[in-house]
């Protein structure tokens, strides 16, 4: 079912600072930071050649990364995106087999454009799994 790796994400304490790293000291294609205030986070997305790094750093109150980074000072690997070719589907398979689908089980759009949904880490063997539709 699940198709490409679309993303690895990175949350960082600041994102400035990542995006320099990945830009001289990496060599990497570095977008501008992008604000997504539905997801509460910020994002710099570094182009590699087979898949995409989002950067991600906290926008506002109660962003959904922020005790990722308080457990996580330094930042570090927060979650990996797979592609999927039909979200809903995807969705209802992976209640299905017991993953729990988090927030209100409804995709949201994301920094594609594209519909997202987030599977909880405990149900993934510790890793949080984001799902897009492409
Ligand atoms: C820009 C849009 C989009 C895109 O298009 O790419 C994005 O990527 S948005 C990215 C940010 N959005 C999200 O992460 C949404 C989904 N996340 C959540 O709903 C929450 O972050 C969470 C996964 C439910 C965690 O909530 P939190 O309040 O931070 O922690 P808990 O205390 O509830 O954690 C429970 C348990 O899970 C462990 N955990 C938490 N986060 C992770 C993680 N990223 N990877 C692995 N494990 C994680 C946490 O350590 C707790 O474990 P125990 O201590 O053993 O109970
Ligand atoms: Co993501």
């Amino acid at each position: 079912m699940i198709g490409r790796l679309n993303h690895v994400a990175i949350a960082v304490p600041d994102l400035e600072a990542a995006s320099t790293t990945y830009r001289q000291m990496l060599g990497a294609k570095v977008s501008e930071p992008v604000p997504q205030p539905d997801h509460g986070v910020t994002t710099v997305f570094v182009e590699l050649p087979n898949t995409k790094i989002e950067l991600l750093h906290p926008l506002g109150e109660g962003s959904p990364i922020a005790k990722f980074l308080q457990r996580n000072p330094d930042g570090g690997m927060h979650h990996v995106c797979y592609e999927v070719d039909d979200i809903l589907q995807a969705r209802d398979r992976l209640k299905e087999e017991g993953a729990r689908v988090l927030g209100d089980g409804e995709p949201k759009i994301g920094a594609h454009g594209k519909p997202v949904l987030f599977l909880h880490p405990k149900d993934l063997h510790g890793t949080l799994v984001e799902i897009e539709q492409v």
